[in-house]
This record gives C-alpha cells, structure tokens and sequence, in this order.
C-alpha cells in the first residue's frame, strides 16, 4: 500500500478560496433555449444575495422549473440512479485491493451508520483495513451558508469520532480541500495512494450532492474503483412512497400514513447498524501514518469569536454519546406530555435533537426506534400519544427530504409552487434588519430572533411566528429569511428549513393559505400567556408586568418600554395584513414565465 504521505493534516493545492474566478456567468437572453431564460425577478435576487452567483446561475424560470415537473429536465436523483446502474456490474466485480474507504459527510457517528456498517463488513471479509475520512470544504460551506456554530460543532464532533474510531483501531483522515470542485479528484488521490478500490458513503439529497456524486460513481467506474451508496438519512427512503396515482405525495397526512404503513410492512427499516468491526492489529499497522492526522481547525471563513464559541459549546456539547443521551433523557422525562407542551416556547418540553439530526451524530432511525421501544406497541401510530406526536414531527423531517429529491428546484431558489415567484417583495433593509436583530416592536418576534442569535436554535413555534412576520407582516422576500436562518442556525438543514419558510410564506408544499396570516400579538398571548418566554430573551422588557408584555406600547407600559430603548412596532399588524393579502394575490396572478 502506498501509505508513505506525511499524514499532517494538509490543504490541497494551497489555494486560496479568494482565487477562484469571480467572472459570473452572463443573464442569457434564452435566445437559444427558451428555458435558459432566466425569471423574470432574477436581477432583484441577485442583488439581494439570495441567489449566489459567485457558485450558481441567474434564478431561472418558472418554465424551467415547471420543466422538471413534466420529466422534461432530468432530476439529480435520476441522474445518480442512472450513473449506478450503468457502472452496476462493473461494481460488483470490483475486486477489494488493499483497504476500504468510508466517507462521513452529514453522519458523524459510528454507531447506526448504514454505509460505515457495510463498509466494515466489506473490509472484514476482504482482510483489509477500513479508513475513514472526512473533506472539510470552505466552499461548500459558503455555498451552502452553513452556520459557523454549525461547522464549529462538526469539527468538535470529528474530535470525538477521531478518538471513537481509534479504539476500534480505524483511522479518521481529515483534509481541508480549498477548491469544492476539486474534491472528487482528491479522493481519487486517495484511493490510489491507499491502495483502495471502493469508496463507501450515505447519499445526501441536495442537489449539489447528488449532482457530484453521480459524476463520482462514473469517475470512480473508469479507475477500476467502485463507489457504493447507501439511503440512510430518512427512515423511509425518498421514492419509495407513491399515492394511489403513483405520484409522489405533495401533502403530509396522506403521506404521513403511507410513511407509517410503510414502515409496519418493512420492519427492518428500524433495524440499527452496530458500530463498525475492529480493524485488527496488523491492519492497523499498515495504515499507521493516518492516525497521525490532525483534525483542522475552523475555516477562516466560519469561524466564531471566543466568546461566541464558548457559549455554543456550553449549550451543544458535541458528539454522538451526548445525541444519545438527549434523546434517552427526552424520553424518560418528556415524551409523554410532549402534546400538550410542544407548543409553549418557555416549557423546554421539546428534544432539541435538531442539532444532532442535522449533523448526523443522530440517525433518524434510532430516534425513531427509541421512541417507538418507549411505547406499549410497535405500532408507529398507536399507544401512547406523546410518542405517536413525537414520531409524527420526526416524520415531517423525511417528508421534507422526500419533497427536496422530487422537486429538486426547490434547491435553486424557487418556490414549490413557481407562479409564487412572481410576487413583488419588498427589499426594505431598515425593516429587515429590525428582524434579524430582534427590534421590531413586537416582543414575541424579537424575543426569538434573540434566541436565535444566542444559541442558534429556536423554538419551532417561534420560528413559525418569526417567518410568517417577516413574509407577511413585512412583506419581505421569504428567501431572505431562510437565508438568514440557515446563516445562523446549529441545526440548520436545507430541506426541514425550506420546507418550514415554504410553510409559513404560503409558497411550499402542505402550506398555510395565503390569506391566513399569524397575528403576532395573538400567538405571543396563547403561546407565551405569561411572557416567561419574551422575558428571558429580552432582558429590557423583564420589568413590564402583566399583559403588557406582549405589546407594551399599547397596553399602558410605553414608559417603560421607551425608557428601557425598545422600539416602537415598526408595522401595523392591521394594515400590513391588508397589504399582504393584495400582494400574494396580484403576485399568484400575474403572467410571468
Ligand atoms: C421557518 C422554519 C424553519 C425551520 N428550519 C429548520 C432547520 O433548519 N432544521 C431543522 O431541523 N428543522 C427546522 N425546522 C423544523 C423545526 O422547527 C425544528 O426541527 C424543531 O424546532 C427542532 O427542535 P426539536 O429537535 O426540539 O424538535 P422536536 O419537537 O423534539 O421534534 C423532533 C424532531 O422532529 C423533526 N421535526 C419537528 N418538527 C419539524 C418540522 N416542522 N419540520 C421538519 N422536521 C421537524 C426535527 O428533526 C426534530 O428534531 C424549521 C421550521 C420552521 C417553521
């Protein structure tokens, strides 16, 4: 095995992100293809950040996307799937060489990991050793505005799998690859230096993902190496349901029974994988030098201050001992009230397992088994019914990741429904930046705009109250919202993100209507009835008693609001009512392509 590589830690290339070109590719004219066309609204979302033109293309067209509904475009999913099987035999006649690579990407643990469990499988009944590795890619991040306390708490849990794998005598190689487009050939680099011929990984849905790795198997296939992929990060595979017209559901009760039926038919989808087999002692020797490899540190590029960093550490110990322990805790002391409390911010009555979902320390799976072995019946949907909800919310996080795969475009900065493109937002930066500093006025939105930007997480209700002011109350454009969320949250997640703004704007699949729009003083009093919550994240308003909390301007506390800096509403809910419902109408109206 040609292992001789210093096994520092190293950056491949020595480029810099600043050097990739920042030519962007032209707005077409669609002169040639009428679908290249892009919308109608593209500039606005160009300069508005939404849209990334430094990695991505002009916003395209309803058209295009409407394009992808008629199988007139090519799903990434199709695309991986055809890549598979075309290199299928090829693969399977693959002759083990000298080791076996597993590659983490969002499934940072060892234990119910279904490709790192196969992969083991294959090395062991080869006699060779099993290597781990991880690529951190800068690009990808900024690409994909993963949080920095979310890239903060995966490189602390590669510490931890580094340590757990050691024990089981696996190496944990870990590269930073500066350039995001370099990376398929860098693993190839690796897979020959390690004397390597199969290179096992968990599908990931985005389209960047499943984009890249089907030109991965393919690439992999003319080296002579094969790439193996596994379904894992739902409980139910993307595709596997279909409604009776065998189309893909775009609505989740009907989706959530057939999610369950599926899961009674096929009980061995909550089968758990064991953690990976020991790589023996003379294995372990022959990939010595790898276990040298240094965990880098954050890229400068997503890096927290000291104090930011301390914070989130205390509140999100890393790792996939401490996803496990959440969840047992959960289940010991609060599923069964999870019902009646999942609603009230100020009660803590929910798992917070999002973090760990989100970087894969935590398979759905397990959650899901977990919770279903704290009930009297292995029926999903039966028993006691804080598990039933429990389950039915970690559902709605596969319903999200199958909607993502059969409406890809929804990873382009389009809405489900395309003709919701077409309504004219407002940019206002003063109001939007009121929003995500949580000084808009209203103590319920800002309270958890203040949660966000303290520990990067929130309450779900509370984010449902956020974005539907933002979309409605403001009138902002609902993709900078889930911009900003993804910016800022630990457990951020495209698909449950997308699918959650996708709710409260109205634009997205199983959505609210349009014309049913939050009153934000009326959710803060029948969630928040004692402003317990709206006190803790806004310390200036702790002294308002009362009712008043929830509007103290207009509930005889203005003094005191005034004289503790918070501002005045910055809308009136009334007439910012009036003007969303006129704008969501002319928008899904209008006739632009
Ligand atoms: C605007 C908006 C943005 C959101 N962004 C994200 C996001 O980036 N990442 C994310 O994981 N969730 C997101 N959600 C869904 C939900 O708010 C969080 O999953 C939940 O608050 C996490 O807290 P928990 O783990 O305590 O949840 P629990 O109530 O304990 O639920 C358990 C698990 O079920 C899943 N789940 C629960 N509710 C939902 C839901 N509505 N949609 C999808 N999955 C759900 C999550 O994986 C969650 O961890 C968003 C919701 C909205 C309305």
């Amino acid at each position: 095995m040609a292992s001789k590589r210093s096994a520092k830690q190293r950056v491949s290339s020595g480029d810099d992100v600043r050097e990739e070109p920042t030519k962007r590719p032209k707005l077409g004219n669609g002169a040639q293809d009428p679908l290249r066309k892009p919308h109608h609204f593209a500039a606005e979302a160009e300069e508005h950040g939404i849209v990334l033109r430094k990695f991505y293309p002009p916003e395209m067209s309803n058209a295009r996307a409407q394009a992808y509904n008629n199988n007139e475009l090519p799903r990434p999913i199709k695309q991986l799937e055809a890549a598979l099987e075309e290199t299928a035999s090829m693969r399977k006649n693959t002759k083990v060489k000298e080791a076996v690579i597993h590659w983490f990407k969002m499934d940072l643990r060892t234990t119910d990991n279904r490709a790192l469990w196969e992969a083991s499988q294959k090395a062991q009944e080869a006699g060779v050793p099993l290597i781990c590795m991880y690529i951190v890619s800068p690009q990808d991040f900024e690409a994909h505005l993963t949080s920095p306390p979310r890239v903060d708490f995966m490189i602390r849990t590669l510490h931890k799998l580094k340590q757990d794998l050691a024990a089981l005598n696996i190496p944990l190689y870990v590269e930073t690859v500066a350039k995001r487009k370099e990376i398929p050939e860098r693993i190839l680099e690796f897979m020959e230096e390690w004397g390597a011929s199969h290179l096992y990984a968990n599908i990931e849905y985005e389209v960047d993902e499943l984009r890249r790795e089907a030109s991965m198997v393919k690439l992999c296939a003319d080296r002579g190496a094969a790439m193996v992929l596994f379904h894992d990060t739902c409980v139910v595979p993307p595709g596997a349901l279909h409604s009776g017209a065998g189309k893909q559901y775009a609505v989740y009760s009907p989706w959530y029974r057939a999610w369950v039926a599926h899961v009674h038919a096929n009980q061995e989808l909550l089968s758990l994988f064991e953690p990976p087999a020991k790589n023996s002692a003379a294995a372990r020797e022959k990939v010595a030098a790898l276990f040298d490899c240094e965990i880098p540190d954050v890229p400068e590029n997503k890096q927290l201050s000291e104090k930011d960093a301390k914070r989130f550490r205390a509140t999100w110990p890393a790792g996939e001992r401490e996803a496990m322990d959440r969840l047992e805790k959960f289940c010991d002391e609060k599923i069964g009230e999870y019902g009646k409390k999942r609603n009230f911010p100020a009660e803590a009555a929910t798992s917070s397992i999002s973090v760990h979902l989100a970087a894969g320390t935590l398979s759905a799976r397990t959650a899901v088994r977990t919770a279903r072995d704290r009930n009297k019946t292995k029926k999903l949907d039966a028993g006691v019914e804080g598990i039933q909800g429990w389950i039915s919310e970690v559902a709605w996080r596969d319903f999200y990741k199958h909607v993502l795969v059969h409406w890809p475009y929804i990873c382009m900065n389009k809405p489900f429904k395309p003709e919701y493109a077409n309504i004219e937002w407002s940019y206002n930066s003063a109001h939007f930046e009121a929003w995500c500093q949580g000084r808009t006025g209203f103590p319920i939105v800002d309270a958890a705009m203040r949660q966000i930007q303290s520990i990067g997480w929130m309450h779900n209700r509370c984010r449902m109250i956020v974005a539907s002011f933002l979309c409605k109350d403001l009138l902002l454009d609902w993709r900078m919202g889930e911009k900003f969320f993804m910016e800022h949250l630990i457990d951020g997640d495209f698909a449950s993100n997308n699918g959650g703004w996708g709710f409260s704007a109205s634009v997205g699949v199983d959505p609210q209507p349009y014309f049913r729009i939050f009153n934000p003083l009326l959710q803060s009093e029948k969630f928040d009835p004692d402003g317990e919550y709206i006190r803790k994240w806004i310390p200036e308003l702790r002294g308002v008693k009362g009712k008043a909390i929830h509007d103290p301007y207009n509930r005889g506390a203005a003094a005191e609001a005034k004289k503790a800096e918070y501002p005045k509403p910055i809308v009136d809910h009334r007439e910012s009512r009036d003007r969303a419902l006129k704008a969501y109408k002319e928008g899904i109206g209008r006739d632009k392509p």
